[in-house]
């Protein structure tokens, strides 16, 4: 791993894939046949893209049954376990509605409301983490959304692998499809004859899902789109470089186009913690993710001060921050930009991916300048409340009036107005 200078400007930033003509193209086609077509063309994209031959698309009692069968229980504790932890955590971001009235009794609000339903897509293959399940059911259930539906590409013979399965079994959801990719995200947003239409998709996917997503927001809603992960190391001479470089490869090995950076006031680490990648490297069943992930979005910044490590990390603004020093707590006033914060020696960033209770769906690409990880905010809406008194209309009438009649909108003001003139006043 290289040790880096400190350009005048860093940053994570990686092109983001946009999709190539073709891959779009493809993307509207499919959406206009899920659309046109309902289940007869999600069947028939299941078998052309996962090679599956499926009678029906919902998973049934049994799969999850036979799911089950897959693991020891020892592990579906554990699943529980970090369940409690995800949904104790998200409690405590739930919004209340609230009232408040002023003197002239006029009464304003804001009224909580959980969507009705929510579809969460999980993808296929290797990448179908049940952390993930967790991480975005769990919001939704704490926020109270009325359904919550999930799909997920099955493997070429049909079935839905284990850990999904039980992760959401444990979860309480029970309506799953086997519909992958911009089929499956067509069908969340349109509906078909099997699968009702929801009001908002979350949930990571490839380039076709991402698309998709995009090309139904507006008619629903839609999460932020996930890229590559991201972790940065901010550490000082007390940090070990064993531990460092770990934490490290435990982003790297998500992704070729994941990214690992060691911000660090100490050259002697850096250089450690450069020999430890390439050691702990080596042993690791993703090796080649993790090395083109190190080769291509990895690197090591040395600076002179940790006052310049801050401007730093807050510049690159990661998805993922561990904060190895001496007090780390001190250094959290000064920490700006990060999706998470992991604070100290035993803080590992996996802590957060599968177990403390945050959740692990973060922005990325430098968006934690300005967005927030998933939560339960992102599963309800607001609508405001007005219940104004005779008492405030008669003080505030002519200013209102006047407010309209500044943009010209002449029914404006005579509607707040109607209220204290006869017909033909005006
Ligand atoms: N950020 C996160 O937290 C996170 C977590 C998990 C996964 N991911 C990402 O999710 C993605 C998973 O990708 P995946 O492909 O394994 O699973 P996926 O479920 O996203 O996509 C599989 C589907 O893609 C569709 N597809 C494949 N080739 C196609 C083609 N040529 N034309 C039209 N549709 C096609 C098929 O319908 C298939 O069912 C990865 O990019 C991974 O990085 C991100
Ligand atoms: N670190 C990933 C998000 O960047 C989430 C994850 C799922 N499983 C393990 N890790
Ligand atoms: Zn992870």
């Amino acid at each position: 791993m290289n040790i880096k200078r400190i350009e005048e400007s860093v940053s994570l930033r990686r092109s983001l894939d946009q999709g190539t003509e073709e891959q779009r193209k493809a993307v509207l086609e499919i959406i206009d046949e899920v659309r046109t077509k309902g289940d007869m063309a999600l069947l028939s994209y299941t078998e052309k893209w996962d090679g599956a031959r499926l009678d029906s698309l919902r998973v049934t009692k049994e799969e999850i049954i036979q799911a089950y069968d897959a693991f020891p229980t020892s592990i579906n504790v554990v699943i529980q376990e970090a369940a409690e932890n995800i949904r104790e955590y998200h409690e405590k971001q739930v919004r209340q509605s609230w009232l408040s009235t002023k003197e002239d009794g006029t009464i304003l609000g804001q009224k909580v409301t959980a969507l009705d339903a929510v579809g969460v897509y999980v993808p296929g293959g290797k990448a179908a983490y049940p952390s993930s399940v967790l991480m975005n059911v769990i919001p939704a259930q704490v926020a109270s959304v009325g359904r919550i539906a999930m799909v997920t590409p099955p493997a070429a013979n049909g079935s839905v692998p284990a850990g999904v399965l039980v992760a959401a079994d444990i979860l309480g959801v029970d309506e799953i499809y086997k519909v992958g990719g911009a089929q499956a995200v067509a069908a969340l947003a349109y509906g078909t004859e099997t699968i009702r239409p929801v009001d908002k998709i979350v949930g990571p996917g490839n380039i076709f899902v991402a698309l998709a997503k995009k090309e139904v927001y507006g008619l629903v809603d839609i999460d932020s789109i996930a890229g590559p992960s991201e972790i940065v190391v901010l550490a000082d001479e007390t940090a070990n470089a064993h531990e460092v470089a770990a934490d490290m490869l435990s982003q790297a090995e998500h992704d070729e186009r994941a990214s690992c950076v060691l911000v660090t006031t100490c050259g002697e680490l850096a250089e450690r913690v450069a020999l430890e990648v390439e050691k702990q490297l080596t042993d690791l069943p993703r090796e080649d993710i993790a090395r083109a992930s190190i080769n291509e979005f990895g690197a090591i910044y040395v600076t002179e001060s940790m006052e310049e490590a801050l401007r730093v990390v807050n510049e690159l603004a990661p998805e993922h921050l561990e904060v190895m020093t001496k007090e780390p707590m001190n250094l959290l006033p000064f920490i700006k930009h990060a999706g998470a914060i992991f604070l100290g020696r035993y803080s590992s960033e996996p802590v957060g991916d599968y177990f403390a209770g945050p959740n692990h769906v973060l922005p990325t690409n430098g968006t934690a300048r300005f967005s927030s990880g998933l939560s339960v905010d992102e599963f309800v809406k607001k609508s405001s409340i007005i219940m104004y008194s005779q008492q405030a209309l008669e003080d505030n009438v002519d200013k209102i009036a006047a407010f309209a009649r500044l943009e010209g909108l002449e029914a404006h003001a005579r509607a707040v107005e109607a209220r204290f003139k006869k017909r033909g006043e005006f």
